[in-house]
């Protein structure tokens, strides 16, 4: 690598959260699964990642973290480069909700579980405390912390599990499939809770999804395929990209189709990001009356 390289990678160190720069990895040497990924994810930026089954979404982001080592390549989080000595801190800076809330529980009570994740980060008491009740409060969960993990249901057990993670106050916060096994009013509850995360602006986001509604609230989609990083796009383009959305399973969400048929008849609807961006739109409009 020249030394011009060094300095672009530098300072591309200085403004992405995430970076991967010729990854690779393989379960089994002889079967790579992902091949020679490069991306750069900038602080703040809210992801989605998409792609056919099994072309490597949860492998990917298992590597930021260290969950699997890398093969080959370098990966950045918030700064650091990951290697052997610093797992930890990276760790700290990376916090991850998966699909299943239900393996995420360690404490007898929502409040232990919150403090366990808190405890390894060495905070003084007094902080453990006020973050506990700062992110309760965040994520709706100040009425649960008494509850035994068991007791609650399922849109209840993924927002404790995202009070846990975001107590810890990571940089980067990576949801894989988080919302999949939730009803649709958790979903929507989840989805609000995302928003307003993204909204504050201290979080990168990166997120596997196969929910229309969430891929179209981020700002930049990513899609897999065959181990590769075949696209890099806005929500947008990969709605109007049919051959992909097939592949990959997905569809256009109801307020961007609604959206899209309201602009081709001359209404200024721009590209809504909900449904409910769609009627506060169209609400002031008055249709001529
Ligand atoms: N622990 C493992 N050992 C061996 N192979 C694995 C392991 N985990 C995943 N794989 C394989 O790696 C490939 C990529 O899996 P991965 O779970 O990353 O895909 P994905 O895109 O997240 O899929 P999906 O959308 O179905 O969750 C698949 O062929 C899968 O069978």
């Amino acid at each position: 690598m020249n030394g011009k390289d060094e300095q672009r990678r530098a300072a591309d160190r200085g403004t992405d959260a995430v970076t991967m720069e010729e990854v690779s990895f393989g379960y089994e040497p002889e079967h790579p699964i992902l091949q020679s990924i490069t991306l750069g994810i900038p602080q703040g930026q809210w992801v989605s990642l998409v792609g056919p089954s099994g072309s490597g979404k949860s492998t990917l982001v298992k590597l930021l973290n260290a969950l699997i080592l890398k093969s080959a390549g370098e990966i950045t989080v918030c700064g650091m480069t990951l290697n052997d000595e610093n797992v930890t801190e990276i760790r700290r800076n990376i916090g991850m909700v998966f699909q299943n809330p239900d393996n995420q529980f360690v404490g007898e009570t929502v409040e232990d579980d919150i403090l366990f994740g808190l405890e390894g980060l060495c905070l003084p008491r007094e902080e453990m405390e006020r973050r506990l009740h700062l992110y309760a409060d965040k994520l709706g969960v100040t009425g649960l912390l008494r509850k035994h993990p068991g007791e609650l249901s399922g849109g209840q057990k993924q927002r404790v599990a995202i009070t846990s993670i975001l107590a810890m106050e990571p940089g980067v916060v990576i949801f894989d499939e988080a919302s999949s096994m939730l009803d649709e009013e958790s979903r929507n509850g989840l989805l609000d809770i995302l928003r307003d995360m993204h909204a504050e602006g201290s979080y990168t986001i990166l997120m596997i999804t196969h929910d229309a509604d969430e891929i179209l609230s981020s700002e930049r989609v990513l899609a897999l395929s065959n181990g590769k990083l075949a696209l890099d796009m806005t929500p947008d383009e990969l709605f109007r990209n049919e051959a992909l959305l097939e592949k990959c399973r997905l569809h256009a969400p109801y307020a961007w189709e609604l959206g899209r048929e309201l602009a081709a008849r001359g209404l200024p609807v721009g590209t809504p990001s909900s449904e409910k961006e769609l009627v506060n739109t169209l609400w002031p409009l008055n249709f001529g009356k």
